[in-house]
């Protein structure tokens, strides 16, 4: 009788044990009346996107429509999220209670990635809300006017590139990523990477941070989504090779420089940061030493770069499918620039189409696909009274919102006259969002408007932009969590016949 006992016992504690591995708590959200994205046994609901089958972002975007409900659950293997959709909820986590929200869900361990962990991207509460401001100098409206003339020369080679390929079919994204590293380099660390004569080490740098490889997504998935396996793996977020290259470079430079003196004029990063740790800057026993110097210069690099570079190859991308668009955009450029002269800074911002049609193009293409957070204490919503636990990450998808067709009627359309100053008035707060919001929003929001504005009216000023036969359209995005097109974004340009 003990022994028939003790087997069922052994055997339901088995079924217990098996059912907790496999299913984890699924009922989570159930419990609490959320909706939520069914989970598969195991891996939870991001099965098809860990597989490679869907883009991440479209893939949750799609939800949005068919929860009525200013949130929504899914599990990453056990671990359950929050989709936040609601507008308002939206300004509440990202503006209003920041503070409870104030850190990214994003691994960041000194152990396992040293560099990344101490980056700003990364960084934790409150080191992060010092070192912002400390950064944020570099990036400010009167520095970044100080960067046009440098924009202008990259600008140049980006010409002179185009004129080399002029009636060749040209990968847009490519020839814009070099062009954005170009611009970043020079204006961080004021070095010439010359991508466009070289396959530039810089570029190649920037090719292992963004590359599509399985590994290279699977750790970018990682880091958001399986934690677990970053330290089981430890896995570093950019690889070795690229670190590596950037620390050496930087630091090369950082000494050059310093030996020289700072000169208070050139405000760049580098300069930026030689005073940051000449006054002994530090906080909560977060000092700036060397590692923690390179950790801003690659954070400050990748988040950047490639941002920017997917913004601009989308933009050409629509120009060259929307051709009234394109006639309409060249006809203002035309009206407000010289054509000798090179581009200034009051230029590029009294053109309010060419405003109207990036934004367009950040709204249908948002370089980025989610905005992240995570709940810092338990916090209850005011509007549902859903107590979202410590620890519980926070997820805006900007696919889900920008293609929302109450607010963006019509979504799959690109039409720049949504943001005219009549209808950009009518745009909800929080539905629009490209940068993110709030204190945590991008830091290289101006830099990045101004070097895909500048390039886009620097090659209407010089050539048509066409579709090539391999042009697909419209564009569908690969499985990867960065955002890419699929077949690449291949155009041609031609020299206009009348020039200006
Ligand atoms: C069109 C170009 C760009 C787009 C669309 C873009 C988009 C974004 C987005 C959506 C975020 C997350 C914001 C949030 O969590 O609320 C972000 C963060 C960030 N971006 Fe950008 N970005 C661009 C250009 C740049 C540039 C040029 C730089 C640097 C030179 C840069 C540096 C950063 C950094 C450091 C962060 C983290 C900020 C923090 O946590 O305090 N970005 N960006």
């Amino acid at each position: 009788m003990l022994y028939w006992f003790l087997i069922i016992f052994l055997a339901t504690l088995l079924v217990k044990v098996l059912h907790h591995f496999i299913f984890g708590n699924y009922d989570y959200w159930k419990k609490r009346g959320v909706p939520y994205i069914q989970p598969k046994p195991f891996f939870g609901s991001l099965v098809e996107v860990a597989l490679g089958g869907a883009h991440p972002g479209k893939y949750i975007g799609q939800y949005y429509y068919k929860f009525n409900s200013p949130y929504f659950g899914f599990f990453a293997f056990k671990k359950p999220y929050l989709v936040i959709t609601d507008p308002e909820l939206i300004k509440t986590v990202l503006i209003r209670d920041f503070n409870s929200f104030a850190n990214r869900h994003f691994v960041s361990d000194k152990k396992i990635d040293p560099v990344v962990s101490n980056g700003l991207f990364a960084i934790k509460n409150p080191v992060w809300r010092w070192l912002r401001q400390k950064l944020s100098p570099f990036l400010s409206l009167a520095k970044i006017k100080l960067m046009v003339p440098i924009i202008q020369e990259c600008n140049d080679c980006l010409k002179d590139y185009i004129n080399e390929n002029v009636g060749k079919a040209v990968e847009v994204k490519e020839m814009s990523a070099k062009y954005a590293t170009d611009v970043i380099v020079k204006c961080s660390f004021g070095i010439n990477s010359n991508s466009f004569k070289c396959e530039d080490e810089f570029r190649l740098a920037g090719k292992a941070l963004m590359g599509q490889s399985f590994m290279r997504s699977l750790k970018v998935f990682s880091y958001y989504y399986a934690p677990k396996l970053v330290k089981i793996f430890k896995f570093r977020f950019i690889e070795s090779s690229a670190v590596e290259f950037i620390r050496n470079v930087f630091l090369e430079t950082y000494r050059k420089r310093e030996e020289s003196g700072v000169n208070n004029q050139r405000l760049d990063l580098i300069n930026i940061l030689i005073k940051m740790r000449n006054e002994g800057a530090e906080f909560d026993g977060f000092k700036l030493d060397e590692d923690n110097l390179v950790a801003q210069a690659l954070t400050l690099f990748s988040s950047g770069f490639e941002a920017a570079a997917s913004t601009l190859a989308f933009t050409l991308h629509e120009l060259a499918v929307n051709p009234d668009v394109q006639h309409k955009l060249r006809e203002e450029i035309r009206s407000v620039t010289a054509t000798d002269k090179g581009l200034c800074f009051s230029d590029i911002q009294s053109m309010k189409y060419l405003d109207m049609a990036v934004s367009e193009t950040m709204r249908k293409f948002p370089a980025v696909s989610f905005i992240h957070r995570e709940c810092l204490e338990d916090y209850k919503i005011p509007s549902t009274g859903l107590v979202i636990q410590k620890g519980t990450p926070i997820l805006v998808g900007l696919y889900g919102l920008h293609y929302d067709e109450r607010h963006f009627p019509d979504a799959q359309k690109y039409k720049p006259e949504r943001f005219s100053d009549d209808n950009g008035s009518n745009i909800t707060n929080c539905t629009y969002i490209p940068f993110g919001q709030g204190p945590r929003a991008c830091i290289g929001q101006m830099l990045g408007i101004l070097l895909v504005k500048m390039a886009v009216t620097e090659i209407l000023r010089n050539f048509s932009i066409e579709r090539d036969s391999t042009t697909v359209e419209p564009v569908l995005l690969t499985p990867f969590p960065i955002v890419q097109a699929k077949g690449g974004l291949p155009l041609r340009f031609k020299h206009l016949s009348v020039n200006f």
